[in-house]
């Protein structure tokens, strides 16, 4: 590979040991200089091993790999055995080559004898890939599924892939996935990738997840929402579905055969899950096939985006082949590296390797996110900037060096007070289960380099594990899907118990919407709003617009504030150019209005334009056609919900007056989200005790309008209000709960 000596202010001498002293958002002009003494711990760092292919469990019982099996394999069911015929020999070379492989028929014999079994290995061992498909192998599927779950999409539907290739089959035929908007599956599949939202959606038609035999859950440390809910309901399940049958009585239990649960991480508090399953057996997988080296900063980096592109061109310069996937907290850090990362590199010598960049972040469509997983073109080195949607389970061809800033966004529940409140994102320290993680993204096809932007004694002194998400952010959703099955957040078996504060939070807003009674009892609306793939309010809204005849635009609004990006591309910079380019759009009553036209004028540009056509024109608008398109997708999916729980989508298409049934329609289910004006022009929520400030980018930001709606509070420097309507008192007073309250 060429050195890069001639870009500007690049040293090329390998131990150039300096103090970090930048400080602020990258300088895209100043000259780049290796700054960083690097401390290689890859020898002593515990979390980290070489490879050591070994099994072991804790308990004297447990049997390792290298003793005979006690009992003779199942006959693998129906579905199983077709695969092989066209099974890719050099992958399957590749499966035996794993170090979970050694350890194959004793992780197969412990699941088959324990309903619980906790299954701890290093990140690459091939726990999420191979486990599902030895069980499945092993026929302890039965007749039943397995289920795979991920915190995040892409891990799921990337998994299953992999999987799919590995069995020798095509992507939805024994293995497949399903994804909130997305699903690849059939009456064959057998082993399913899943997030474990969808699993919990699962729940609601089917309370003992009776199509599944084992349920894998997997990446458990993170803690999500919904992997608590699901791990709660899973031990309820186990009680009902793994009694003897002759105690099961004649119930439709009695037909089920019982639930295997395996519990799955690289970084787990193994004991605390162990103790909650009622001592489940913990099994420990050692060892790694590809070493990581890793290193640390010997200070610390105050400016971690500035740290990561000078680590990036030193790896650049230096290294031999091989990608980068650098981890910051947020989309705009991202953008920002982006951009010095392009600057600097348009400045290399012609004959040096290129860098092709490729950003990751959740609110990129998936077709976007799946481009980091095309490799680079010859003569280029692919350098993915990433959130922490890349930090588990992902395997992505061709990373071999990692960068970690030791920064992630975290969602939060801001409470102001008890019984309001809101989720925020907040740039926070990553913890050691995040920062061994991310380290496992190298090291994953060959040997690999972790370079951490923080010492070592900083990595020391972080927590194990993150705060699980019960005990920091919004219930609304949870609970709501709990009443369905009967269930009350106070009362199921959590592992952590969640705040007072927030289930009276989730209460109220469930209440307001109408969703409970008075009792704390569903009713009908809210088992209606649970059936919909959307959030409560929004599922409100929907709901309402049936009532009010214009289910058509309200469907096309949510689904633009579904889409996992925003509509409207505002850059600092650029922030009057594009208000003026989208003026037309601009419709006086705000931004939901607003959104509708914008769609309305993009369905009329795509039928009559080319892709290049479309894209050019959302460019001249400072529109993102990837949310326009992604928003497209997700409107068809809620048709088809509607379609299902008869409810006519169409309703309120091409009729006259749009303006007054949808803001209606969006009143009722944003009834909890609005502010009425202050003398001093802001605003006071009606429900809450924050003063709100309507966001710079809504068409409302410079109006003052008596009552405000609106689609989230963020929190920057002040409480913002974004995605905001105005509304004429009157349609507030007609809200049920209002009534109630004066009448
Ligand atoms: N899409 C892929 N392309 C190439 N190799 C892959 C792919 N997916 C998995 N592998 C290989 O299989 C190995 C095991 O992956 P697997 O996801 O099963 O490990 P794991 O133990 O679950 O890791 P983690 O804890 O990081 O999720 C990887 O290290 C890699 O070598």
């Amino acid at each position: 590979m060429a050195k890069i000596a001639a870009l500007k202010g690049i040293s090329n001498s390998p131990h150039h040991r300096r103090r970090h002293s930048s400080h602020g958002t990258p300088q895209h002009n100043r000259p780049l200089k290796r700054e960083h003494a690097w401390q290689d711990v890859s020898d002593d760092d515990m979390e980290v091993k070489r490879s050591k292919k070994h099994l072991s469990t804790p308990s004297k019982s447990g049997r390792n790999s290298d003793q005979p099996r006690k009992k003779p394999r199942l006959s693998a069911p129906a579905g199983t055995s077709h695969a092989s015929s066209s099974k890719d020999p050099s992958l399957q070379k590749q499966r035996k080559e794993l170090p979970i492989y050694t350890g194959k028929d004793a992780i197969v014999d412990i699941i088959r004898q324990n309903d619980v079994t906790v299954l701890i290995g290093e990140t690459g061992s091939g726990k999420t890939t191979q486990v599902p498909q030895y069980l499945l192998e092993a026929g302890l599927a039965g007749s039943g599924m397995i289920a795979v779950t991920q915190p995040r999409k892409v891990a799921a539907t990337s998994l299953a892939s992999r999987v799919a290739a590995e069995q020798g089959t095509s992507l939805g035929a024994v293995v497949g996935y399903s994804v909130r908007f997305d699903e690849a599956s059939s009456a064959d599949t057998r082993i399913k990738y899943v997030t474990d939202g969808m699993l919990v959606r699962e729940l609601l038609g089917d309370p003992l997840l009776s199509r599944y035999s084992v349920v894998v859950v997997d990446e458990a440390h993170e803690r999500t929402l919904r992997t608590d809910l699901l791990i709660a309901n899973l031990k309820t399940i186990q009680k009902i579905r793994n009694v003897p049958t002759d105690a099961k009585g004649k119930g439709s239990a009695a037909k089920l055969m019982p639930l295997k649960v395996v519990i799955m991480s690289a970084t787990l508090e193994a004991e605390k899950f162990s103790k909650f399953y009622n001592k489940a057996k913990i099994v420990y997988v050692k060892g790694r096939q590809h070493p990581v080296t890793i290193y640390h900063t010997s200070t610390g980096q105050p400016d971690y985006v500035d740290a990561a592109l000078r680590t990036f061109f030193q790896i650049h310069t230096d290294k031999p082949k091989g990608d980068v996937l650098i981890f910051l907290p947020g989309q705009e850090d991202i953008e920002s590296l982006d951009k010095s990362i392009q600057l600097y590199a348009n400045q290399l010598p012609k004959d040096a390797c290129g860098v092709l960049i490729c950003p990751m972040y959740a609110a990129l469509p998936p077709s976007q996110q799946a481009k980091i997983f095309s490799p680079a073109p010859s003569g280029m080195r692919k350098c993915i900037l990433a959130t922490n949607i890349a930090e588990t389970s992902i395997t992505i061809p061709g990373i071999k060096y990692v960068i970690d800033t030791g920064k992630c966004k975290e969602k939060r529940y801001v409470a102001r007070q008890a019984g309001t409140g809101f989720d925020t994102l907040l740039t926070r320290d990553i913890t050691q289960s995040s920062a061994v993680q991310r380290a496992g993204r190298a090291g994953r096809e060959g040997s690999g380099f972790c370079f951490r932007l923080y010492t070592e004694d900083a990595f020391r002194n972080m927590p194990l594990t993150a705060e699980p998400e019960i005990r920091r952010c919004t219930l609304t959703s949870s609970l709501l899907q709990l009443k369905c099955l009967g269930q009350d957040l106070e009362e199921l078996d959590f592992m952590d118990k969640p705040d007072e504060e927030t289930v009276v939070s989730a209460l109220k807003t469930l209440f307001l919407l109408g969703a409970l009674d008075n009792r704390k009892a569903l009713t009908p609306l809210g088992r209606q709003m649970a059936a919909f793939p959307l959030e409560p309010p929004l599922a409100r809204t929907l709901i309402a617009s049936t009532e009010l005849g214009c289910t058509s635009d309200v469907l096309t609004i949510l689904s633009v504030l579904s889409a996992s990006s925003h509509l409207f591309v505002d850059t600092h910079d650029a922030r009057d150019v594009a208000a003026d380019a989208r003026r037309k759009f601009r419709h006086p009553a705000g931004d939901h209005l607003t959104v509708l036209n914008v769609v309305r004028a993009y369905e009329d540009v795509t039928a009559g334009e080319s892709k290049a056509g479309r894209r050019e024109w959302c460019r001249r608008m400072f529109l993102n056609e990837r949310c326009l398109s992604e928003a497209a997708n997700i409107r068809a999916q809620l048709r088809d919900v509607c379609a299902h729980m008869g409810v006519d989508p169409r309703t309120g298409a091409g009729s006259g007056d749009r303006e007054v049934p949808v803001l209606k329609a969006l009143v009722r289910g944003l009834v909890q989200n609005t502010a009425f004006l202050q003398p001093d022009g802001s605003y006071k929520q009606v429900m809450g005790p924050s003063i709100v400030k309507i966001h710079p980018s809504s068409s409302l930001a410079d109006k003052k309008v008596p009552v405000i709606i609106y689609d989230e509070l963020i929190y920057t420097t002040q409480v913002y209000a974004r995605g905001v309507s105005a509304v004429p008192r009157s349609f507030i007073a007609e809200v049920p709960v209002f009534q109630q309250r004066t009448g």
